[in-house]
């Protein structure tokens, strides 16, 4: 088939950026959308170039009625288009709890057991510019700082060996539509999609048309856009915590130098702080948890936190500041 616009585009970007490696072995998230069919067609148009192998995996939530039907599209179409798919079935408290963030988490799951099972080292799904701008209005809405909106990246590591990538966030949802219209493929409607009981439907339904319509034709591209801007400032500040965290950071106990750490600008501090309490306690901090921490950098000697979730208790004893497990 003859290259549109669009296979182009993606064909450049994977040329300038090495997200996916020729030959490499692929698995592509598909729920049977607009998008994910987009990623499909598109990385099957551009697999005799790249020599790609390509497998699908679509997880099955069980939440609507339509669930079975629509695994058995994506099945169909699919292997149709001459890719191995396989579907995932939701365990019982996915299918009743109906949390969009459990959902996620399991999927997520799945998309890495699946990898590691058929020797995949890249997951791919097909989350746009729409996608981009509507988790940068969400989380700005929650108070996040720099690390929330520029939360969806073109990568990150799923495991040390499987990464996942996100090669359509230039596209906006509005034209991987046209796309699929103009290619004739026909994407499962996705009921949820309509309900605004989601605060994400509401972004996506009322909130952006409004921005679009009152401030911004291209609001989408433009939050895009700020996402990655501020996806290399992070970049570089958390690279810069971390070289500044081995400097000052003793094991055992595990402990920061106050003094040392006292003398970094607030911005380091606090990412030092979030990278040395999720390394030791294996879960990331909040704002308040790392601002608790903080405080004991100008404390008197032997003051203490209250505890963190899982008990460990953070202790002055100058010039440390020592975590305490129970
Ligand atoms: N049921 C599914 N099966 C397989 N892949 C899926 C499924 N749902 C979503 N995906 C993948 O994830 C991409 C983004 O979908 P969606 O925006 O609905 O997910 P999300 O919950 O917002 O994910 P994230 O937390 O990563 O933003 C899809 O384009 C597709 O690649």
């Amino acid at each position: 088939m003859a290259w549109g616009w669009v296979q182009a585009r993606l064909h450049q970007l994977l040329r300038q950026h090495p997200w996916l490696p020729p030959h490499g072995s692929l698995l592509i998230g598909v729920s049977g959308g607009q998008d994910s069919l987009c990623l499909l067609r598109l990385l099957i148009d551009l697999q005799p170039h790249w020599h790609w192998s390509l497998q699908v995996v679509h997880c099955n939530h069980g939440w609507r009625e339509d669930a079975q039907a629509n695994a058995e599209f994506v099945q169909t179409l699919s292997e149709t288009w001459g890719v191995t798919c396989r579907v995932a079935i939701a365990p019982p408290e996915i299918k009743t709890q109906k949390t969009e963030a459990a959902a996620r988490a399991w999927r997520y799951q799945v998309f890495t057991e699946m990898a590691q099972g058929q020797n995949c080292s890249h997951v791919v799904t097909g989350h746009t510019a729409s996608d981009q701008a509507e988790t940068v209005l969400l989380n700005l809405l929650r108070g996040s700082g720099l690390d929330g909106l520029s939360s969806l990246t073109w990568q990150r590591s799923l495991t040390p060996e499987i990464s996942l990538v996100r090669p359509l966030l230039w596209i906006t949802r509005d034209e991987t539509a046209s796309f699929c219209q103009g290619q004739g493929i026909s994407p499962w409607p996705d009921a949820t999609n309509e309900q605004l009981t989601y605060r994400r439907n509401r972004i996506r339904q009322e909130l952006i048309p409004y921005l679009q319509e009152h401030f911004n034709a291209q609001v989408e591209p433009a939050l895009a856009r700020t996402s990655d801007l501020l996806q290399g400032d992070r970049e570089y500040l958390e690279a810069q915590a971390l070289a500044l965290r081995l400097t000052l950071e003793q094991s055992h106990p595990p402990g920061l130098h106050r003094v040392m750490l006292g003398q970094a600008h607030l911005a380091l501090q606090r990412r030092v702080v979030r990278q040395f309490l999720q390394q030791h306690l294996s879960r990331r901090s909040n704002y308040a948890q790392i601002a608790k921490f903080l405080h004991l950098l100008t404390a008197p000697n032997h003051s203490q936190t209250d505890p963190f979730p899982g008990g460990a208790i953070a202790r002055v004893d100058h010039p440390w500041i020592q975590l305490i497990f129970p």
